[in-house]
């Protein structure tokens, strides 16, 4: 990935953003995305089937692992009920240090928490480190490989609850196969897929993958 994109789409966003307004912060975001340059971010269409899951489920504790420049995190945090809270795990630091930029610009730092390390560092003691029991809404968007191994883990360090909404991005692309065997043929999981686009695609397909643990 182009490791210089997240400083450009901070610049972009301060020049050309409202401060304070979070919906003109991610409509920015998706019109730079669109005409100048693409970048991972969930982006507009699938962030649409994000917000919608997230209604259904209106969470009060809201873990997202893989933050890059913040949007989705964003996108989340103007759908958050009172005293509800979103912590994003984030691995590389100059990511974490544009999403923070971003989103303290939206106006969204007191709802949304970085937290900096690899998912399999932080998780072990992100419950005492957070004041979180479990977690009702968990998005999964980071290295694909791990998308497997982090919900195994989430499970084991009893992270979700019963009927917690686990959604997964790009479960055709790039692909996570594994995490897709293992939810769809596990009896803990009630799955739905979401057909879609790559972000800022036209012709490219991609998919979000909804499962709500069953235990
Ligand atoms: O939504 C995503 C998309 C891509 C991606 C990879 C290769 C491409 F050619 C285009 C896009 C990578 C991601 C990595 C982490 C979380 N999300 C990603
Ligand atoms: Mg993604």
């Amino acid at each position: 990935h182009d490791e210089e994109f997240p400083p450009r789409i901070l610049d972009h966003v301060m020049k050309n953003a409202i401060k304070g307004d979070v919906t003109n912060v991610i409509d920015v975001i998706d019109k730079y995305c669109w005409s100048v340059e693409i970048a991972m971010n969930v982006g507009d269409v699938k962030g649409a089937i994000l917000d919608k899951s997230f209604l259904e489920a209106s969470p009060k504790n809201v873990l997202e692992i893989g933050c890059y420049c913040g949007y989705s995190a964003l996108r989340m945090s103007r759908l958050l009920k009172e005293d509800a809270k979103i912590f994003t795990i984030e691995a590389s630091s100059q990511y974490a240090d544009v999403a923070q930029e971003i989103i303290s610009f939206a106006g969204m730092e007191k709802k949304v928490q970085i937290l900096r390390g690899l998912s399999d560092e932080v998780l072990p003691t992100i419950a005492e480190k957070c004041g979180v029991r479990t977690f009702d809404f968990v998005f999964i968007d980071h290295a694909k490989e791990l998308y497997k191994r982090d919900l195994i883990m989430l499970e084991n360090l009893g992270l979700i609850r019963q009927g917690t909404t686990i959604m997964a991005d790009n479960v055709i692309f790039p692909g996570c196969p594994d995490y897709l065997e293992y939810v769809r043929n596990s009896p803990k999981f009630e799955c739905t897929n979401y057909p879609s686009k790559l972000e800022y695609c036209e012709n490219r397909e991609d998919a979000m993958e909804k499962s709500i643990y069953l235990p």
